[in-house]
């Protein structure tokens, strides 16, 4: 089983797919995170956040992520993932690929702000700091228009996120 999580940065994607990760390991359910932070970090370092290089990374972290499935190990892709074509495409190419939908209001995500993005992409016009396309500032998110599961971190608290994913997870894989 794969699990698009996809969400604005700050939502709280990699937070959950760890502690996910965690109490599924516990409970002797194999678990992989593919994350795209990482990802981008190390193999993909050329992507840039482009639409093409956006979804170029998602196909990648999809392929992936089918391999680990396909070994029967639950797998968790976190990333923003903001484009409902390659979404799409995913779930009509692989087996039993979710859509897990990480939201979040800008309006927290900007208080959280743990990586000062959000400040960046705020600052006027010019500014030699400022940010052009953070997704959900200044760079689109299409919102899932039905996922799989809707978590909403805003309103639910880890533990809360984590036991909705966990029972999800359980029940359809
Ligand atoms: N302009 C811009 N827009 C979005 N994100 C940005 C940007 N610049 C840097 N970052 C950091 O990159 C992380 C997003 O990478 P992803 O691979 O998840 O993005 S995408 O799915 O290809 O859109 C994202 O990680 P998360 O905060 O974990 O979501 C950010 O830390
Ligand atoms: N209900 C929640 N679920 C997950 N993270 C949360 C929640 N509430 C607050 N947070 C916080 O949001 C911040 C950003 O989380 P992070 O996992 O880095 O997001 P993302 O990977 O989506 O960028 C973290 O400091 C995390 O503790």
């Amino acid at each position: 089983m794969v699990l698009l999580l996809c969400g604005l940065s700050g939502a709280g994607k990699t937070t959950l797919a760890n502690t996910v990760k965690n109490r599924l390991d516990q409970s002797g359910l194999n678990t992989e995170i593919i994350d795209g932070d990482e990802y981008r970090s190390t193999l993909f370092r050329e992507l840039s956040y482009s639409k093409p290089d956006r979804l170029e990374n998602i196909r990648r972290l999809g392929f992936i992520a089918n391999k680990f499935s396909e070994r029967g190990i639950v797998t968790i892709v976190s990333a923003i993932n903001p484009y409902d074509e390659v979404r799409e495409e995913l779930k009509d190419t692989y087996e039993n690929v979710k859509t897990i939908f990480v939201d979040c209001p800008v309006r927290t995500l900007i208080g959280r702000d743990t990586k000062g993005l959000y400040k960046r992409a705020l600052l006027p016009d010019g500014h030699p700091e400022k940010i052009s396309n953070l997704t959900g500032i200044n760079d689109p998110f299409d919102v899932p228009s039905s996922p799989d599961l809707y978590i909403n971190t805003d309103v639910l608290d880890i533990q809360e996120c984590t036991s909705l994913l966990c029972n999800f997870i359980i029940d359809n894989n």
